[in-house]
């Protein structure tokens, strides 16, 4: 069945305040065992029949009017199912022209594929060796799919240099080539940001690599889904795809007329520390946006707590006077840590190290942003010498939550590595922190990856190029501890990870809330949402 993946359909949070079931994502490995166990059960070349056929009915419904359609074929069965799309579309009689410019070895190609290319021949389709000599109206992408394992080079690489460089519309065949399927590592040396117009047609599964690292840039605007036929539950997934909504159920709060501001969660938020105790240099801005932004997501009361003396904190936050300011060593005086979610970081530069030992020690809900993820490694110097990790293990035994929140920089420092290991295995790196740390982490940046020990990674769908501002972090980390506000205190690791992953997806789908969300062509793009624009 053929349904649309991204755009979301609908970014809003559904009314019901119903949790989207996430999608299981199958990387090259899965989706190779779930494609024998589908093809046991059918006649001889059944899925490529449905693959080209699928193929050829998206690329009709997008480009009805293209008269030459120029499909560039590799030499697997990726390939073949883009010999088979141009031999359906040519017996439709689609088009004036549809041409493939095949890059295969006849000796050399699998089953599926030689039956495909007879198709093709038979079907009077045009074989070309050498790029089109015009422009076409529209290309089909089926040079490498789930096979591609290496870096490219030679005649595949100069195909691809057109293929990205082709400012034709372009339908990519189950992933855009030169993608890796299970981690979304680019393998070329070309930008993987297309010149032209793009989408993509996954084919049997949803990889995780078209969700993650380069994947979003590389797919285009649009991620089609069809599984063939395919029970995609006859192979664990790699990784689940979480969708927004579910999360904060403005509509069912409204509703609630019993409801008062005790039961709607409390938040503080520590961090923000002021240029009149730092010698000039602030970062009050960052504590206010996730201090604004937790209250926007619903939380009943916030606290922000500024690491400086009384007279260095400011009175009032003036666009959100509801908050309440005080310094941070008042907001940890009483039994605010365990009764509040505390988000930790956001701005609170070095003066975060010597709070982190009694945070650790008393905040049952707790959140590790930015500079507290930085100041983690202070903790064992600054208190009784016990290490971070093994602080954090002691929270986990007590059935405590930790969130840590590092972008792609953060999480190799903290798992003592370079920020490209990070970004090549996204997936594996959010799930090794998990594990070293038995903390719930999100991985920040393009497809956002939270994982939990011994848990199945999720990558979240929402988000985009839209974020990247300064700021969008805090609004984030705000977003988080309404989110576990509101959690009871057994909600149980799976609800507390289904709960985080809501905080994120509502997080990515902020932007399209934007109302110069319709960007023009040219520059300067219309006025671009900064992070308290995020915050309606
Ligand atoms: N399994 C499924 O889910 C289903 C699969 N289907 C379709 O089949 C696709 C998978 O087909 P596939 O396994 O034949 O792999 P594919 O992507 O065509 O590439 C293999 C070819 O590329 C070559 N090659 C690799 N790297 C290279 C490099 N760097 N530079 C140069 N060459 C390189 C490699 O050469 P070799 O490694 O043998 O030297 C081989 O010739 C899948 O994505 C989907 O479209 C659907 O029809 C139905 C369900
Ligand atoms: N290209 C992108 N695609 C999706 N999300 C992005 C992208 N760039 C940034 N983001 C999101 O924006 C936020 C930025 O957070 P962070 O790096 O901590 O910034 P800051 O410290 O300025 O707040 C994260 O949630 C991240 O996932």
């Amino acid at each position: 069945m053929l349904r649309r993946i991204l755009p979301l359909p609908d970014l809003g949070a559904p009314e019901d305040g119903a949790t989207a079931r996430p999608l299981p994502l199958h990387g090259a490995a899965a989706s190779r065992r779930l494609e024998q166990t589908a093809a046991a059960t059918l006649p001889p070349h059944a899925l490529m029949e449905r693959a080209g056929t699928a193929v050829a009915r998206l690329a009709r419904a997008w480009r009805p009017h293209a008269r030459h359609v120029q499909v560039l074929a590799g030499g697997g069965n990726n390939g073949g199912d883009g010999l088979l799309a141009a031999a359906r579309l040519c017996q439709a009689g689609f088009g004036e022209r549809v041409e493939v410019w095949w890059l295969g070895c006849e000796e050399r190609l699998p089953p599926d594929a030689r039956w495909a290319l007879a198709q093709a021949r038979a079907a009077g389709v045009a074989l070309i060796g050498e790029p089109p000599a015009a422009e076409p109206d529209l290309v089909i992408d089926a040079l490498f799919g789930l096979g591609l394992d290496r870096p490219l080079q030679g005649a595949a690489l100069a195909a691809l240099r057109w293929l990205q460089a082709c400012p034709a519309p372009t339908l990519c065949v189950d992933l855009p080539s030169g993608l890796d399927a299970d981690h979304g590592h680019w393998w070329a040396d070309t930008p993987p940001q297309p010149a032209g117009p793009r989408l993509t047609l996954a084919l049997l599964t949803l990889k995780p690599g078209l969700f993650t690292g380069l994947g979003r840039a590389a797919a285009g605007a649009a991620i089609w889904f069809d599984d063939l036929g395919a029970d995609a539950a006859a192979a664990p997934p790699d990784a689940w795809l979480a969708l927004p909504g579910g999360w904060p159920h403005a509509a069912r709060q409204r509703a609630d007329h019993a409801s008062h501001k005790g039961r709607r969660g409390d938040v503080l938020v520590l961090g923000g520390v002021p240029p009149a105790a730092h010698e000039g240099v602030g970062m009050t801005g960052a504590a206010l946006l996730a201090g604004r932004a937790a209250l926007r997501a619903g939380a009943g009361r916030v606290w922000v707590g500024l690491p400086a003396p009384a007279h260095a904190i400011p009175a009032v936050d003036a666009v959100q006077p509801a908050l309440m300011l005080r310094t941070a060593a008042a907001a940890l005086d009483g039994d605010l840590p365990q009764r509040a979610a505390v988000v930790a970081g956001c701005g609170g530069g070095k003066a975060l190290a010597p709070l982190l030992p009694a945070l650790l020690a008393r905040a049952p809900r707790l959140v590790l942003d930015a500079d507290a993820l930085g100041a983690l490694g202070a903790v064992a110097a600054a208190d009784d010498g016990t290490d971070w990790r093994a602080r954090l293990h002691a929270r986990a035994a007590r059935g405590w939550t930790t969130v840590l929140t590092p972008h792609p920089l953060e999480a190799a420092r903290l798992l003592g590595g370079d920020v490209a290991a990070v970004q090549r295995r996204r997936l594996e790196a959010a799930q090794a922190l998990a594990e070293a740390t038995r903390a719930i982490v999100v991985l920040k940046g393009s497809g956002t990856v939270v994982a939990a020990p011994d848990a199945t990674p999720r990558i979240v769908a929402s988000g985009s190029g839209w974020l990247a501002t300064a700021g969008s972090g805090d609004v984030l980390a705000g977003l988080l501890g309404a989110r576990l506000a509101t959690l009871p205190a057994d909600a149980g690791t799976e609800a507390t990870v289904t709960a985080v992953t809501e905080a994120v997806a509502a997080h990515g789908a902020l932007p399209a809330a934007w109302p110069h969300g319709a960007l023009p062509a040219a520059w300067p793009h219309g006025w671009l949402p900064t992070a308290s624009d995020l915050l309606p």
